[in-house]
């Protein structure tokens, strides 16, 4: 993918392309009442933090998967980096995700392997499947996986297995295949609810970092104090449709009333 800033654009020009553009995107489960997103239609500048806000079953962690297909949108169209998201498969499909690293709520590790190995996962896309299966890699990604355990502290567990980790350890070995990964645009599927809020606060900043790199980031977040405090931009969910789509310093009480309804019985606190 040609997701990639370049220096003109590190250095305040005019971004290289089109960034994260969702257009008219529904999403309807089977057997439920109401569409889980409709008719959505957002576009995310590169280097923008977007931080995705709601009550729960407002439809955020829909929105966020469809971005990189882990749940498929009933219609609509993504492009990312002009790209097409939507309707491509295949290896076409490897390569975009390969360009877009994600973090979740539970982590996503593979429990059982280290925690080296799961740093090296967020290189899968370009390693042979066979050395992936083997667990052979080659000394330029074991001292890429180390540095990037260094950069989040962790380096000196890097031959434990993940299922002997705390969940904020785990959390920051998914930021260090992140950086392994190095996207160029990062989902994050309410990456720190899980933590107690002092590990939320060092994981949001480590995402901090990649974003003040030029990584474009999209987040659902339960905490609006760190949804303003980090995102450059809010998206305000209601019932599948956006209610609110501004910076952080317009986020005011009738807007937190319209994204958090409060005698809304079809959503929960
Ligand atoms: N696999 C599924 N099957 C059926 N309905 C689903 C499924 N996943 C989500 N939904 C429904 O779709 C709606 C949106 O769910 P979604 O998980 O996107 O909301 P959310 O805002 O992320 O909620 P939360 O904050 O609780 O994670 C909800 O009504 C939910 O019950």
């Amino acid at each position: 993918m040609n997701g990639k800033r370049t220096p003109a654009e590190n250095r305040g020009g005019a971004p290289a392309h089109a960034g994260l553009e969702i257009r008219g995107l529904t999403k309807q489960y089977p057997g439920a009442k109401e569409a889980a997103l409709q008719d959505v239609t957002l576009t995310v500048r590169p280097g923008e933090w977007v931080a995705v806000l709601g009550r729960s079953g407002a439809g955020k962690s829909s929105l966020i998967r469809c971005i990189n297909r882990l749940i498929e949108p009933d219609s609509g169209e993504i492009r990312w980096a002009g790209q097409p998201v939507t309707g491509v498969s295949g290896s076409e499909l490897r390569r975009l995700r390969g360009d877009i690293g994600m973090i979740f709520q539970h982590y996503n590790l593979l429990p059982r392997l280290s925690v080296l190995t799961n740093v090296i996962a967020g290189r899968f896309a370009d390693i042979p499947l066979r050395q992936s299966l083997l667990g052979v890699f080659s000394g330029a990604y074991k001292a890429q996986a180390m540095e990037a355990l260094r950069s989040v502290g962790l380096a000196h567990l890097a031959g434990r297995k993940v299922e002997a980790l705390s969940g904020g350890q785990r959390q920051r070995v998914a930021i260090a295949r992140v950086l392994m990964q190095d996207p160029q645009l990062l989902l994050g599927d309410e990456p720190v609810s899980s933590l107690d809020p002092v590990t939320a606060v060092r994981v949001l900043d480590f995402i901090g970092t990649l974003h003040r790199r030029g990584m474009t980031v999209v987040t659902n977040l339960h905490d609006v104090h760190a949804a303003r405090r980090y995102a450059t931009r809010i998206i305000g969910l209601a019932h599948g449709g956006i209610v609110f789509d501004g910076p952080p310093e317009e986020l005011g009480e009738a807007e937190l009333q319209r994204i958090y309804p409060p005698d809304d019985d079809k959503l929960q606190p």
